[in-house]
């Protein structure tokens, strides 16, 4: 896994959907994180990224814009990896690529995927969905249903506005049945499903640790907060589910198949696995991606900890996934099992990319 590598989000959905509504919201829900943006804007006068400026106050946050037209057609690999590298190099957390409305998803993930930057990682694409138009756009532009299939996460918004929420999330499920998906007003979701919820506390005892005077855009944000508590808080997910199961050696072709498609509602998996043969690996998926590598420390305590983080998670679902995997203690030993796994780590994903090129 390159655990300590930052991950890269990629947010793509039709014009008008809610891209800069989300990444203005996880610029201002994801307190002390570090998040870098790269925009794009079909045009010359790149309002995305103004509007994305206004809203992060341009504390922890750094952000490039490509004005240069569609980043998906125009900026070829090399220079989005360069981009993605050196945010990377400035300790964020968390990088997001927003796709202009009319960028082509698919184009973007392979991108993220194929990058050979150590410093980086895929971290999912999240796909916009307008709740109150999707039936209409989707009639018209019978290509978005590829890109929905592709979704590791459907963010299904503007429900306040949809007159059938239920029946456009039947429509999501269609085309994108194995995505997590959640319903928000104001792109309003889960910081915590892209951004750890370990990185988020550490970041906010650090800045508690260096007491400093408040930007403006910090005090007015601390402000909405004290005024927020008598009300119901917007930022309290009643979807989001963070599921730990701690258990013992697994079978690795099972656990391999368990991340490459996991219980439904999930989002994203991490981990440390033994396996049969005692090769200890850390793990992390996102959507149907899968990651690992050699476990870096030694750790104590259970010798299998996965956690699932995802939206209407079923508990007891994911331990029986789980369980389902264990080793079988008489099984022969198969000394090919492991390579399930491995196939998934850098070097071999790179090997990979290589016999594509
Ligand atoms: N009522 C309502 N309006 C919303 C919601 N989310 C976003 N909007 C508004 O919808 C408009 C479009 O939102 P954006 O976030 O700019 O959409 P976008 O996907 O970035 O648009 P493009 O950059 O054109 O592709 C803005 O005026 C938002 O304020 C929502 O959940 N409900």
């Amino acid at each position: 896994m390159s655990a300590r590598a930052v991950p890269v989000v990629v947010v793509a959905g039709y014009l008008g959907a809610g891209k800069s509504t989300l990444l203005n919201h996880l610029l201002s829900g994801a307190g002390a994180a570090r998040i870098g943006v790269v925009v794009n804007d079909f045009g010359a006068v790149n309002i995305d990224a103004m509007l994305v400026s206004s809203a992060s106050g341009g504390g922890s946050v750094r952000s490039v814009s490509l004005s240069n037209g569609c980043v998906c057609c125009t900026v070829d690999d090399e220079e989005l990896e360069d981009v993605l590298g050196s945010l990377a190099a400035r300790g964020l957390d968390l990088i997001v690529v927003e796709a202009s409305g009319l960028a082509e998803p698919a184009a973007m993930v392979r991108r993220v995927v194929l990058a050979q930057d150590p410093r980086i990682d895929y971290g999912g694409l999240v796909y916009v969905a307008d709740a109150a138009h999707l039936a209409g756009t989707m009639e018209r532009h019978p290509s978005l249903r590829h890109h929905l299939a592709l979704a590791d996460l459907v963010v299904l918004n503007k429900i306040d506005l949809a007159v059938d929420a239920e029946a456009a999330r039947a429509l999501v499920r269609e085309h994108a049945p194995s995505a997590p998906v959640v319903g928000t007003v104001d792109a309003v979701v889960p910081v915590e499903l892209l951004i750890d919820p370990e990185v988020l506390a550490r970041r906010a005892a650090q800045r508690r640790d260096s007491p400093r005077q408040l930007t403006l855009d910090e005090a007015l944000r601390e402000h909405a907060h004290d005024h927020a508590h008598d009300e119901p808080h917007r930022h309290l997910h009643d979807d989001y589910a963070a599921v730990t199961v701690e258990t013992g050696r697994l079978d690795a072709r099972a656990t391999a198949a368990l991340l490459a498609d996991p219980p439904r509602g999930v989002f994203r998996a991490k981990g440390f696995v033994t396996v049969a043969d005692g090769t200890r690996l850390e793990v992390h998926a996102v959507g149907r991606h899968v990651r690992t590598a050699p476990e870096r420390r030694r750790r104590d305590g259970a010798e299998s900890v996965l956690v699932f983080l995802g939206v209407e998670v079923d508990d007891e679902a994911v331990h029986a996934r789980v369980q389902a995997c264990l080793a079988d203690p008489q099984a022969p030993e198969d000394p090919q099992a492991v390579l399930s796994l491995l196939r998934y780590s850098a070097a071999a994903q790179s090997d990979s990319a290589i016999v594509e090129n």
